[in-house]
């Protein structure tokens, strides 16, 4: 009888972000300057922070390799209902670096994730 083979799962990207506690935390430290920042307070004011921050948490294990699955709708309807132009998709992600290097995320592993993100503008802008 032949064993199965086993293919382990690729989770080193996850375990830089530090794991579920990792990114908890880092999502609530990014949601908190999402909030102060006056180029993304407007969008973020008003809508139901906690479940974003979860909803986060989800995407970024998953996408890390985490052992999780976002569910929910696709990118492009979660942000139909807002006007999001290439420079707010921009400052978005200068927010998001600055909350990954106040986690002390290496450099490595920031552009690790942000290559993946990176394509989701295709769904995300939707202003020219
Ligand atoms: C790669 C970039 C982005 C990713 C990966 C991303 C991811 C997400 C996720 C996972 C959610 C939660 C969806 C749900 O509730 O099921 C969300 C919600 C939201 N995002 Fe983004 N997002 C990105 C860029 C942006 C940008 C650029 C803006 C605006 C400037 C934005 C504004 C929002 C808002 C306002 C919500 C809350 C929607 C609501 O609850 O009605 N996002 N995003």
């Amino acid at each position: 009888q032949s064993a199965k083979p086993v293919i382990p799962a690729d989770d080193s990207l996850y375990q830089q972000f530090g794991g579920q506690p990792g990114l908890v935390k880092l999502m609530d430290d990014f949601m908190t300057r999402l909030l102060a920042d006056p180029r993304m307070n407007p969008f973020f004011k008003d809508v139901n922070q906690q479940h974003v921050k979860e909803q986060l948490v989800a995407q970024f294990c998953e996408l890390s390799g985490g052992p999780c699955k976002l569910k929910g709708p696709d990118m492009k309807k979660v942000h139909a209902g807002f006007d999001i132009d290439r420079s707010a998709f921009n400052a978005l992600v200068e927010v998001l670096q600055q909350a990954m290097d106040a986690q002390g995320i290496p450099f490595s592993a920031q552009n690790r994730m942000l290559a993946q993100l990176a394509p989701m503008h295709r769904d995300i802008i939707n202003v020219p």
